[in-house]
């Protein structure tokens, strides 16, 4: 794993968007796997900035997102299609067509299929973000989940339904699963990014990147994976040992 870590979470921002622009404009149809949550907001408000000043293309690029809460269509304002459309591709000028997020209505088992036919017919994907759930989650990959699993129903455990709660109205809104892509399907991307910032999630890094690879903190699966980069702020990094 390459472990960058910075003084502020705006330089972890630019970088991450820097090294994505890059990607973008090497290869202006690169297919993208994209995040949700707090973690990525910085790093999308990047892309957007340099996109409005310098007209980087995303007319031909292709995305995928993590995950989707079961039972939200796009129209609703908690889902992750929503946040994505308003955190990112409202801005830019990407062809939403090209745009995926699992859909979290319908027959899920069918829907689950279906992504990761789809992300195999792009290619696979070349770039995936990705933040760290407190408690080692990547996705909705919560820990017990097994390493070979794809896209998949996931049941969300009471540590990320509860610090989810914020973004729904009254507890009864929260979901209690969603469609997930698999660890295996993270595993797939030919390299990943992850970002991390805040105190909360120093000791999710900390075992990510120290401790034993183990289905009890899904993200240390990662350490198997050949090109992993790591951006953290200092407080996220401040547990590492080195
Ligand atoms: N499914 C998402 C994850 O993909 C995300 O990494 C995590 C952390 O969110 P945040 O970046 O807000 O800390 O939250 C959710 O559980």
């Amino acid at each position: 794993m390459d472990v960058r870590i910075f003084d502020s979470i705006e330089e972890l921002d630019k970088e991450v968007a820097r090294l994505i622009i890059g990607a973008v404009k090497e290869n202006p149809s690169v297919v993208l796997g994209l995040s949700t949550g707090n973690s990525p907001v910085g790093v999308y408000k990047n892309l957007i900035a340099d996109h409005q000043q310098n007209g980087t293309p995303y007319g031909q690029v292709t995305t995928f997102n993590l995950d989707e809460y079961a039972g939200l269509d796009g129209e609703s304002p908690q889902s992750y299609r929503y946040f994505m459309n308003e955190q990112l591709f409202d801005h830019l000028d990407i062809d939403k067509a090209k745009t995926h997020v699992p859909s979290g209505i319908g027959d899920l088992e069918e829907n689950c299929r279906e992504y990761e036919q789809k992300i195999q017919a792009a290619g696979g994907i070349s770039i995936q973000l990705i933040g760290i759930g407190t408690n080692g989650h990547i996705a909705f990959n919560e820990p017990g989940t097994p390493f070979d699993s794809l896209t998949h129903v996931a049941e969300l455990s009471q540590a990320t339904i509860d610090s989810n709660a914020k973004y729904f109205p009254s507890p009864d809104d929260i979901p209690l699963r969603a469609v997930s892509m698999g660890i295996q399907s993270i595993m797939n991307a030919h390299t990943v990014y992850m970002v991390a910032f805040g105190k909360s999630k120093a000791k999710a890094i900390k075992e990510m990147i120290e401790g034993p690879v183990t289905t009890a903190l899904p993200a240390s699966v990662l350490q198997r994976h050949p090109s992993v980069y790591v951006f953290l702020d200092r407080e996220a990094a401040s547990l590492l040992s080195s």
